[in-house]
């Protein structure tokens, strides 16, 4: 049967002119807000649409998990295993899924290797193990229970890993309604969208996809000339990001939306360094507690170009770890410390590029020490000082001819991760 799908005469796909296999190209000059093309909601592939919805809608409850993919990934499983799937001439188009070389199927080593202080290699450990878990807890006996539709010879583990990495690379998420982004949603469940997904992304895009009730669209967003690449945006993605999530990364500085980790768990290691007295210690120690429970689950600072993305709590962790005893004891009495939103302003411009030479002398040290512990977890920058910061990075880049596009993608990442943290060391030197 056949879909609606409506592309407009001036874009086109191709493998030829594009950055990766498949791409869209501009076949004539295309001005800002056309519509590129339109996909019909029917053509989506996702949990409701496929030929398995009913079995999948009835027995939901069972199929709950922390990913929230095991719907989509069932649908997947059948469909891609089908053929008289509705779907076939889109899946027909992956034989194998051996191009999306994601660093959860690199081996153990070189993963650990090359990616060493990126944060990917935790992320992928994190990821395999969830993988693992939820074939074995929920998908298996699902399947095991409907011999019909699924089989486990068939769809196996492997198979399974593969479609996850399907779904990482190529799904997408409609963004939740609601103008509230305060408001804790549970993100919406990730489908499968034929054409859109043949589109590459880079930070500096040019197309995006809209969501209306009956279709999605993908727009331009700027003029686009006749031949150049059609850019959709996969979303605000720091290279570390791209490279988890589809295996690829863009090229050093191109990236506008990189950004580097800072550990909290580092700036407490800097702030303890050098205590003398135990009853320093003590007070340090009662300060991290109380830090550990507000800040819950947050393991990170993360910086980007412009300054810190996560001020509000780089200035609560600043701000404690440097009270005194009694600051220290009135602020737990007060249960906090009263916020005013002046405050909070200056704040954001305080950690921005510009605004952090200007920032307090121990938490400029403090930021400084806890980025050069970070620099030096990559453990290929020993007695490089932040002066040398960008020399390195090109030195570096010179040596990218001779390597492997695993290396190369490793060696991006690390690039930028360290550009950012020299340059914070840079800032905050006193
Ligand atoms: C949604 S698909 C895009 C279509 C893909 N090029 C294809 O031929 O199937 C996402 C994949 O495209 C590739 N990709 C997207 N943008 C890229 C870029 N800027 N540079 C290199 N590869 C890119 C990556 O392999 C990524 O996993």
């Amino acid at each position: 049967d056949r879909v609606s799908l409506v592309l407009s005469s001036k874009v086109c796909v191709s493998k030829e002119g594009t950055v990766a296999h498949y791409g869209m190209l501009a076949t004539d000059e295309i001005e800002e807000g056309e519509v590129l093309f339109t996909i019909p909601r029917s053509a989506l592939l996702h949990q409701g649409t496929s030929k398995v919805s009913a079995v999948l809608e009835k027995e939901k409850s069972s199929l709950e998990s922390s990913s929230g993919w095991v719907p989509l990934l069932l649908a997947l499983l059948y469909e891609y295993t089908s053929p008289q799937s509705h779907w076939r001439p889109y899946l027909s188009l992956w034989t194998d899924f051996k191009t999306l070389d994601l660093p959860m199927f690199w081996p153990t080593e070189e993963r650990d290797a090359l990616l060493r202080g990126t944060g990917i290699s935790e992320a992928v450990n994190r990821d395999l193990a969830n993988i693992r878990r939820e074939y074995m807890d929920v998908v298996l006996p699902f399947i095991t229970k409907h011999p019909h539709l699924w089989s486990p010879d068939t769809h196996t583990l492997g198979l399974y890993m593969q479609l996850v990495a399907f779904v990482m690379a190529y799904s997408f998420q409609e963004p939740q309604e609601g103008e509230d982004d305060d408001e804790e949603e549970a993100a919406s469940p990730p489908m499968m969208v034929p054409m859109a997904d043949m589109l590459n992304h880079v930070s500096n895009h040019n197309a995006n996809l809209e969501f209306t009730p009956d279709c999605l669209k993908m727009v331009s967003v700027r003029p686009i000339q006749k031949g150049e690449e059609v850019f959709n945006t996969y979303g605000e993605m720091a290279n570390w990001q791209l490279l988890h999530m589809y295996g690829f990364t863009e090229p050093y500085r191109s990236n506008s939306n990189d950004t580097a980790d800072i550990p909290v768990a580092n700036l407490y290691r800097v702030a303890t360094q050098g205590i003398q007295s135990d009853l320093d210690r003590q007070l340090m120690e009662e300060q991290w507690e109380v830090l550990c429970e507000m800040m819950q689950d947050k393991a990170a600072f993360v910086f980007g170009k412009q300054g810190c993305l996560t001020d509000t709590e780089l200035h609560t962790v600043l701000k404690v770890l440097c009270m005194s005893k009694e600051e220290f004891s009135e602020f737990k009495e007060n249960e906090g410390w009263e916020e005013d939103d002046e405050d909070e302003d200056k704040i954001s411009l305080v950690f921005s590029n510009e605004g952090l030479p200007g920032l307090k002398a121990s938490w400029k040290w403090l930021i400084h020490e806890a980025a050069r512990l970070t620099v030096r977890s990559y453990g290929d920058d020993e007695g490089k000082t932040e002066g040398e910061g960008s020399d390195w990075a090109l030195n570096d880049q010179a040596t990218l001819a001779g390597l492997n596009s695993r290396q190369q993608n490793a060696l991006q990442v690390r690039c930028g991760q360290k550009t950012i943290l020299y340059r914070l060391m840079e800032l905050t030197k006193s």
